[in-house]
This record gives structure tokens, C-alpha cells and sequence, in this order.
């Protein structure tokens, strides 16, 4: 008989679940703190909605399902899209919706063709269109980064339109701007110079195309040096966005982990305006992407400005894990109580008071195999018959009832 066996190793056993799950926990809670509401999309979706718009997927990273009349379907290659399409078409953006998701998305790129899916936890906030839910968006990708533990992390902050604007003044043919792209993308100004010295590009516009892999680092300092390369109105007005942006971010007191970079370039072609990408120590790649992309929905019909990001959850999880900030998360439950057989009143009562105040805990008796294992909580209560003990991380407190152990956690603010 062949054995079949799981062909990918992450999350496989309870504590790596846990770590997942607590993690979603913590993301959600903060998206909730900014009025966020959670909602989900369909797994299955049209081939030809995304065949036809403009900005998606490309067609030969989607992976493509029958159903049994012979329709082609895709597996959800985008929340974001779906999303929009949904708001656009019920007319809800005019109520200001704002809403997260924790939900898989499935894409297949000829660079890692066994890594086909992935879960991502992102928000959208649409119908809304200024200075100010621009910052805030932001501040909730910092804040949820926060949350989690990470001491160093960045947010590149750029936006579409800047490059765009540039490469508007040139005459370049879809092949050379790609080629141009990707020259940006990576930085690569010793390559860049001849590049476009073989185009026919106007000096100025050649200068200012070339001096964008160097406009990146403190955003004030950017934002000096992009003013010298300013060829028209749209960009004036692109960089006073950003500047907007940025000073709103100074308000919340968080501008230090912003980096500005007017090289960035995003996955998806549908963003319009500011869009942003962060970075944690020890991973090579964002672990959270979005933007403004006010032009989308007009592919179904109806304006509907939106804002949105979301967080690669696999790759939020292997940060925390090689940075060891997991330490905290995955703990089989908060409470172990040990009791000896001649307490056991009063080590059940203790249990159950503590579940009914939404504790998890898990009880034993002394006598049983149990006591051997090796489990992990938070706290561990021990109930005999000389005294009772509550252990947490490197302390011992001894209590006499279950009201005592009680006032005794909230202290430690368990
Ligand atoms: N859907 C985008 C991320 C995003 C959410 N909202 C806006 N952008 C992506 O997968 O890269």
C-alpha cells in the first residue's frame, strides 16, 4: 500500500497551531481597535472576472479548478479585489466600510512553484478618501507590528503614481518599462545610467528617472531631494500627499520606523496612490503590503476610493520564530493545577471558578501518569495536603482558598 504523506512541514502539530492562532487573535483585536468588522469572501471564484481586469493576478499564477458543469473557477488569488467588487456593487462604500479578513489566498509563481498558498489577514477601508485615513491605515500596520513583539521594523512608504508621472514623459514600450522596473525595484543605478542612455528620454526626465533608486531613507531628507525632480503639477501634488501623510504619522509619534522610498514598486497594478510594505529583521521579504487604489472599482462600475494592506501571515509566524518572540505564544493553557488526592474539593472548585472567569486550565492528580509529562502553562497551582502553591515565571506564592489564588492572578494580570 502507498503512504501518503503531507507534503508541506509547517504548522503540524498543536503548538505550532496555537503560535498561528494567537497570533491571528492578536492581529484581529488590533484591527477591531480601529473599527475594523471581520468578513470573508468566496474560496472559489470566476476565471473570467479576473481574466477580464486590469491589475490583478497574471493569468499564469492563478490556479484554475472545473466544477463539475465544466466552468473554469480560480481559487482566490485576491481578498482585496472580491472585496471591492462586493462594496462597489451593494453600494456599501458610502457607509465608510471598514472590514478585515483572515483568509487564504492561492497564487503560484514560476519562482516557487510548491508555495501555492498562503494566509493572509489584512483590512480595507473603503468609500474614504484623505490625509488622514491614509495615516491611520499605516499607523494600524505599525501598531499591530507592535503588538506582536517586533523592536525592528520598517515601513517603506511610496506611492504609484510618482514613477508612473516619470515614465509618463517617455515614449518606452511595455518590454523596456518591465525591464526598467525591475532596474528600480532592486536598486541597481550602475545599470540604470546606460540603460537609459540608449532610450530617447529628454535629459531631465533621463535625470530624474535615474536619481529614484537613491530617493529612499529619512523621509524628510527624501522629500528635499524629490523636489528637485519635480516635472509637473501631478507630482508636486503626489509629493505633498506623502508629506501629509507623513506629518499625520509625526502626530501619532510614530514617523521613526518609516522609511520613504519612491522606488517602491507593489505586487498589484491596481494601486493609485500611497502605497507602503514592511519589513522585520531576519526576513528578506515584506511581511505586510498595500495601498491606496482608488480606481479599481471603476472596473465594476461605481467609484469607490479604498485603502487597504495585509500581513503574509506564514511569514509574520517565521519572523517571530527566528526572532524568539514566540516564547510567549503556544502555552498548552494558562493554569495547571496538581492536587493531591485528600484536596481534590477544593482543587475542582478552584478549576471550575477559574474556567468560569475564562481561564484554561487543565487539573491532575498526583497520583496519576499525567504528573510526568511535560506540560507547559502559564502558572502552575499545586494543591496538598500542607500547603498551596501557586509557581509563574521564577515566582512561588502560597494561598489559602480559591479566592486568594484568584486575586493572586489578577495581580499578575493573567
Ligand atoms: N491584496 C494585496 C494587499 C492589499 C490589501 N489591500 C490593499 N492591498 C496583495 O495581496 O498584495
Amino acid at each position: 500500500m502507498q503512504r501518503y504523506v503531507m507534503d508541506n512541514n509547517k504548522n503540524t502539530n498543536v503548538k505550532d497551531f496555537q503560535i498561528r492562532d494567537e497570533l491571528i487573535q492578536s492581529l484581529k483585536n488590533r484591527f477591531s481597535t480601529y473599527g475594523y468588522k471581520q468578513v470573508r469572501t468566496s474560496t472559489f471564484e470566476s476565471y473570467d472576472m479576473y481574466s477580464n481586469i486590469i491589475g490583478t493576478v497574471s493569468k499564469d499564477e492563478m490556479i484554475k479548478v472545473i466544477d463539475s458543469s465544466g466552468k473554469v473557477l480560480v481559487l482566490r488569488p485576491d481578498v482585496t479585489i472580491p472585496l471591492n467588487r462586493m462594496t462597489t456593487l451593494n453600494g456599501l462604500h458610502q457607509d465608510n466600510q471598514r472590514v478585515f479578513y483572515v483568509l487564504d489566498v492561492f497564487r503560484q509563481s514560476k519562482e516557487q512553484a510548491d508555495q501555492k498558498e498562503s494566509t493572509q489577514a489584512g483590512v480595507e477601508c473603503f468609500g474614504n478618501q484623505s490625509a488622514e485615513t491614509d495615516s491611520e491605515i499605516i499607523m494600524m500596520a505599525i501598531h499591530t507590528l507592535k503588538d506582536l513583539g517586533f523592536r525592528n521594523f520598517k515601513l517603506e512608504v511610496g506611492h504609484a503614481g510618482f514613477f508612473k508621472e516619470l515614465i509618463q514623459q517617455t515614449t518606452l514600450t511595455s518590454h523596456q518599462l518591465d525591464a526598467l522596473q525591475s532596474l528600480v525595484h532592486s536598486k541597481n543605478s550602475i545599470e540604470i545610467e546606460p540603460f537609459l542612455t540608449q532610450l530617447d528620454i529628454k535629459e531631465d526626465v533621463r535625470k530624474a528617472i535615474q536619481s529614484i533608486p537613491m530617493l529612499y531613507g529619512d523621509p524628510e531628507v527624501v522629500m528635499e531631494q524629490a523636489k528637485s525632480i519635480i516635472q509637473n503639477e501631478s507630482m508636486q501634488s503626489i509629493l505633498q500627499n506623502l508629506i501629509d501623510i507623513y506629518e499625520l504619522l509625526k502626530a501619532y509619534g510614530e514617523e521613526n520606523s518609516i522609511v520613504l522610498n519612491l522606488g517602491l514598486i507593489n505586487n498589484m497594478n491596481y494601486y493609485s496612490g500611497v502605497i507602503f510594505q514592511g519589513f522585520v529583521d531576519s526576513v528578506g521579504k515584506p511581511v505586510l503590503m498595500g495601498g491606496r487604489y482608488d480606481h479599481l472599482s471603476e472596473q465594476f462600475g461605481q467609484p469607490n476610493p479604498a485603502i487597504g494592506f495585509a500581513f503574509e501571515v506564514d511569514l509574520l509566524i517565521h519572523a517571530l520564530q527566528q526572532q524568539g518572540l514566540t516564547n510567549n505564544l503556544g502555552a498548552v493553557a494558562d493554569m495547571i493545577i496538581q492536587y493531591d488526592q485528600e484536596v481534590q474539593t477544593e482543587a475542582l472548585r478552584s478549576a471550575y471558578l477559574l474556567r468560569d472567569y475564562g481561564y484554561q486550565v487543565l487539573t491532575y492528580s498526583t497520583s496519576s501518569d499525567m504528573i510526568n509529562n511535560n506540560l507547559e502553562a502559564k502558572f502552575t497551582a499545586r494543591f496538598s495536603s500542607e500547603a498551596y502553591l501557586l509557581y509563574g515565571q521564577g515566582t512561588k506564592q502560597s494561598f489559602s482558598n480559591q479566592e486568594e489564588l484568584m486575586s493572586l492572578l489578577q495581580k499578575e494580570e493573567l
